[in-house]
């Protein structure tokens, strides 16, 4: 048994806190708001967020020094946004060197820095290569009825990973893997922009022609700025890339494709936002990404569109116009040259 600190008692917090309690770890689950915290213990429910009985094992801590109390493993959950608080706050509390695992899935506009970046920023007791990220296509509404899921962990690592990876695994959550920490936060954090787009389709009326097309092309350009930052390419062919990728575009649990999809129907993003009442990490990934790729000189056709509709530029319809009449091209033109470039390097 493994005593895990799990901070932030959202939906994916509370999901994966199940999948650890059902292999019999110590978990407690840490929230900022302490009528949460005792709404959780007393009736072993987390309604705002999931619709599941949390099994009675699970301990929810408003006092974070208290649920960091001799814990060997500490599992970061809360949005991106939040990420450097969090950690700020516990590295003023702990003294000894836990695994850090995280499975938040963002890049910070401004700094452009990845989920583990901040991380090693943050805490003064990790070490960057020793940080694992969890990541895969994996909806917490499913997980949380133990629902067959397969998910990633990367690290540089290998030890931290195969912690992990021990951790979480149990028959119905399957757990591989990665040394490739770039590629695999990568994928996770820019599918949800395409994941918007996908959402704006089918709210806009087209059909699953043009989702596929999405999908794709969004995976072209995923690859494209993800090799450029020094991921490995074929982690793009994986769980946290396609894999997440088609979950997150096919979903109706996707917080992002529901959110892209009440502003293809025309509504207002702060009223979307409003009535999500859950992270949409795409809107605001959507600005480091397209940051990222001005920065680079990365063409990101579609990351660009999105970028524009978010930020009121242009109208959905207008983008599918503008991403239709591109200039003609050979498909796999620059992937084709970026694998050939890797490869002599
Ligand atoms: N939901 C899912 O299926 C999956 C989500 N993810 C990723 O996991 C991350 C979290 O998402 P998810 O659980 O869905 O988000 P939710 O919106 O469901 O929950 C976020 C949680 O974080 C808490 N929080 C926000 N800010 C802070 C803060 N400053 N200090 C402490 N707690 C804070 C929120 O508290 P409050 O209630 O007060 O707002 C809430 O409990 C995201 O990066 C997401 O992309 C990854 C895979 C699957
Ligand atoms: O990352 C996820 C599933 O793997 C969750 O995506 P959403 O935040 O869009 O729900």
């Amino acid at each position: 048994m493994t005593k895990v600190a799990v901070l932030g008692a959202g939906s994916w917090g509370t999901a994966l806190s199940i999948v650890l309690a059902d292999n019999g770890h110590d978990v407690r689950l840490w929230t900022h708001r302490k009528e949460q915290a005792d709404h959780i213990n007393s009736t072993h429910k987390n309604e705002q967020y999931l619709e599941i009985m949390i099994p009675d094992s699970i301990r929810a801590y408003y006092e974070l020094k208290d649920a960091l109390q001799g814990v060997e493993v500490i599992l970061l959950v809360v949005p991106t946004k939040a990420i450097r608080e969090v950690c700020q706050q516990v590295n003023a509390i702990i003294s000894h060197k836990p695994v850090i695992i995280h499975a938040t899935k963002g890049i910070e506009p401004g700094s452009l820095k990845r989920v583990s970046q901040l991380i090693d920023e943050e805490m003064t007791q990790v070490t960057y290569e020793d940080i694992v990220v969890l990541s895969g296509p994996s909806h917490a509404e499913e997980v949380a009825q133990r629902q067959p899921t397969t998910v990633t962990v990367a690290s540089i690592n290998e030890n931290n990973a195969k912690v992990a990876q021990d951790l979480f695994f149990n028959e119905v959550f399957r757990v591989y893997t990665s040394n490739d920490v770039i590629g695999i936060e990568l994928g996770g954090a820019l599918k949800n922009i395409i994941a918007l787009g996908a959402g704006i389709s089918d709210g806009l009326g087209y059909g699953d022609n043009a989702k596929a097309a999405l999908i794709t092309r969004g995976l072209a350009e995923i690859t494209r700025l993800g090799t450029h930052l020094g991921a490995n390419p074929l982690s793009f062919l994986g769980l946290p890339g396609v894999g997440d990728l088609i979950v997150t575009c096919t979903s109706v649990h996707s917080r992002n494709w529901r959110a892209g999809n009440l502003l293809g129907k025309g509504n207002d993003l702060q009223d979307v936002l409003e009535r999500m009442g859950m992270v949409v990490e795409g809107v605001r990934t959507v600005q480091a990404a397209y940051q990222f790729a001005k920065k680079e000189n990365i063409e990101m056709p579609i990351t660009e569109g999105i970028y524009e509709i978010i930020n009121s530029v242009k109208k959905p319809k207008d983008v599918v116009e503008q991403l239709m009449n591109r200039d003609k091209r050979e498909e796999m033109d620059d992937l084709a040259s970026l694998l050939r470039n890797r490869n002599t390097r």
